[in-house]
């Protein structure tokens, strides 16, 4: 019974996989509001079901410490994200976004944030279709409750929260293998400060590498090579949008962002997404794009550090700037601002350029799931337009 829940939810049963007679799409229709549960799921009886108002400091104080001691560790427990809690306000608070998607359980004696879920809403394009979804993350559970079957609770509740605002589908990761994934993303990370990673244990030194040699290689230049590269400003937007919006068009699963959406996920906000573009000195016009987020991990039992600082790529777009300048560009950017690592998922066309930029290899995989969407065809990663925080 290793997916005893997902057996019992509407997304691609592994005994369905290339069965060509079912179709492409929604894998159940939508239940009338009237008939959608109208009061949250039972929890164990010493928890209560909190709605978290991110914009309260203390709430998002407690979210912030539930996380950083007990969200997702790498496989050898080295590492845990440490998101910000400016990067929860931003990552939560996109244009149409519910409270009530933000979900707390906690102990009604002492008040303490015990498990979190949240949902944004976001417009996915899948194929032709423009799909309405909720995007489901951070879900949390506290590292003393776990296996007492909190997490499926905690699903079916932001499901039940999703359907009440006649949301029907969603979009989520996860490092493990769940039925059934729409596409399965390798992560390459390119070193920006090697002796930290190789101090720390992210990284190993090279068979027949010195120190130096190592520091060496990954050496970057001290100023970008792009004539008008800059830091994207709110009077881009409505360019920025086009030029995204056209490049995002190739892909078969991609966001459907408007200028609201590109103003709020792409205009740079201090330690949480930073976003530059090229714009031509001659004509002005803006020809490229490219982005990161900020995502810390805390250094799990190391003396001399305790906080990796790596920048995830976010969007890019390349229409004159070949994508390889660009993304050097981006990797000097993050030199700059003292980053130790670079982190790519082979989504999109980032495969052309981790290998030329010395990404190496991630140990693990990043794994797409829709929710009530039925895809017959996994998709190459190269075929993935979207990109989840
Ligand atoms: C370096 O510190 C880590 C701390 C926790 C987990 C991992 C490994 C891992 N699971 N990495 C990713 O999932 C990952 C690798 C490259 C790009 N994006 C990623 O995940 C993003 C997107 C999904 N939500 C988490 C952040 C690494």
């Amino acid at each position: 019974n290793r997916h005893k829940f997902w057996e019992t939810q509407p997304v691609g049963q592994f005994k369905d996989v290339g069965d060509s007679s079912l179709p492409d799409g929604p894998i159940e229709p939508p239940t009338p509001l009237s008939e959608v549960k109208q009061e949250p799921y039972n929890l164990p009886n010493l928890y209560e079901w909190i709605t978290c108002d991110i914009n309260s400091d203390e709430v998002c104080t407690d979210v912030y410490n539930l996380l950083t001691d007990n969200y997702v560790e790498d496989d050898e427990n080295m590492f845990r994200f440490n998101y910000s809690k400016e990067f929860l306000r931003w990552a939560l608070r996109p244009p149409g976004y519910f409270k009530s998607w933000h979900i707390g359980v906690r102990v009604k004696s002492s008040k303490k944030l015990v498990a979190f879920i949240t949902g944004v809403p976001a417009r996915i394009r899948v194929h032709d279709e423009i799909v309405l979804m909720a995007e489901v993350n951070f879900l949390c559970v506290h590292k003393k409750l776990r296996s007492k079957r909190l997490a499926p609770v905690m699903i079916k509740e932001v499901t039940r929260r999703v359907h009440l605002e006649n949301i029907w589908q969603a979009a989520y990761t996860a490092g493990v293998v769940l039925p059934t994934p729409m596409s399965t993303c390798q992560y390459w990370h390119r070193s920006l400060n090697p002796k930290k990673l190789i101090d720390v244990g992210f990284s190993k030194l090279g068979a027949r590498m010195t120190m130096s040699r190592t520091i060496k290689l990954f050496k970057l230049p001290d100023s970008t090579a792009t004539p008008g590269f800059r830091k994207m400003e709110l009077h881009d937007v409505p360019a920025v949008t086009r030029l995204l919006r056209n490049y995002l068009s190739q892909f078969i699963v991609a966001p459907d962002f408007d200028e609201n959406d590109v103003e709020h996920w792409l205009l740079p906000k201090e330690d949480v997404v930073d976003s530059f573009l090229v714009e031509s000195p001659e004509t002005h016009e803006i020809t490229d794009f490219c982005s990161f987020y900020t995502l810390p991990s805390s250094i799990l039992g190391n003396p001399n550090h305790s906080t990796l600082k790596v920048a995830y790529s976010y969007y890019n777009v390349s229409t004159k700037t070949p994508l390889l300048q660009l993304m050097n560009d981006v990797l000097i950017v993050a030199k700059k601002k003292d980053f130790d690592v670079f982190n790519a998922l082979d989504v999109m066309q980032n495969e052309t350029f981790v290998k030329e930029l010395k990404f190496g290899p991630g140990d693990g995989k990043l794994h797409y799931y829709l929710y009530n969407y039925r895809i017959k065809h996994a998709l190459r990663s190269s075929e993935l337009g979207l990109v989840l925080l």
